[in-house]
């Protein structure tokens, strides 16, 4: 069983600490790291591949470092974020190359087989330039795993699909990770890697905030307070029925409207018509003032 472990990892750039102190364990199957961008995704996952040598701290993959380490790279693949132009080559070229790259026995049967994987065997004479990004996406992933790697580091792999090559690759990294395969996807979007994974390791400003449980961490997240701004026809009566419902935790009143912070964000939408209803007041504007990704990572962090 392949088994990758970052114990107390830190990476500074000068006096930017990209990551800070990160422990964590990645088994077989399909993990998750997500983490608004900035937040150290790639400067991990370059760490995880041997590439960057960690400041502190040390990254093994079943006991053995991962830094400037021939034999476990030979055990590992990572398809970046940044897409190198191979427009020139047919995917059969492209995976070829990195197969003999690899001195693998056997380079073509190494090529078929990972281009069957990535299920591109109909366009691999075609190319590359002439694919779709989805299929360039997959093509790079065939390359990376062209020497049959136990670990796949992708960094961003969703980035700049449509829903249906999103699909494709979904698909992919699944039954990649059912095969045994210890798999690491980066997103800055929380809908993907709940799509994709169950397991998902949160990474905010460098350090490691939650990790575990894809539901267990949604929970976390939807059940941290609410700030709605509501503009009504009557704030002030309305401030007064609001601050009497169960789902609300403080009611500001000013100028501008009412600014209401609700700890139940399901019980507070449906409360809010129905007092409206009974008072006779209208609602001329609701707004979650506070959904952005970075608010809820940040809330996380606080938590
Ligand atoms: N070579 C470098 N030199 C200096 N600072 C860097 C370097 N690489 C990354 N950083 C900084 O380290 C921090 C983490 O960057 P990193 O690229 O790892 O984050 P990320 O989560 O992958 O973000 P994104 O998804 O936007 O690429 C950022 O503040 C970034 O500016």
């Amino acid at each position: 069983m392949t088994e990758l472990q970052l114990a107390g990892v830190s990476r500074w750039y000068g006096n930017v600490v990209a990551v800070n102190d990160v422990t964590m364990t990645l088994g077989p199957g399909v993990t998750g790291l997500l983490g608004p961008n900035g937040a150290g995704k790639t400067t991990l996952l370059h760490m995880m591949a041997g590439f960057l040598a960690p400041s502190r701290g040390a990254v093994t993959l079943d006991g053995e470092p991962t830094w400037r380490n021939p034999a476990v790279y030979r055990r590992l693949g990572l398809v970046s974020e940044r897409e190198a132009v191979h427009s020139f080559l047919t995917a059969h070229e492209f995976v070829l190359a990195s197969a003999k790259l690899h001195k693998l026995p056997d380079p073509e049967a190494a090529t078929r087989r990972a281009i069957d994987l990535v299920e591109l065997a109909d366009a691999q004479h075609r190319r590359i330039g002439t694919y779709s990004k989805g299929m360039r996406q997959r093509a790079r992933v065939a390359a990376a795993l062209v020497h049959d790697p136990q670990l796949l580091l992708l960094d961003e792999p969703f980035n700049g699909m449509d829903p249906r090559q999103r699909l494709h690759m979904m698909d992919l990294l699944h039954s990649l990770g059912d095969a045994g395969r210890t798999i690491l996807f980066s997103s800055h979007i929380l809908e993907e890697v709940e799509q994709v994974s169950g397991t998902v390791q949160v990474i905010v400003a460098g350090r490691l905030a939650a990790s575990g449980d894809f539901r267990t961490i949604r929970r976390l997240m939807t059940n941290r307070p609410h700030v709605f701004v509501v503009r009504s026809t009557d704030d002030r009566a309305l401030a007064v029925r609001l601050i009497g419902e169960a789902s609300v935790n403080g009611v500001e009143l000013d100028a501008t409207g009412l600014t209401v912070r609700a700890g139940d964000y399901g019980a507070f939408t449906r409360a809010l018509p129905r007092i409206a209803l009974d008072s006779g007041i209208r609602v001329r504007h609701l707004l979650p003032e506070d959904e952005s990704l970075e608010s809820v990572f940040s809330y996380l962090v606080e938590a």
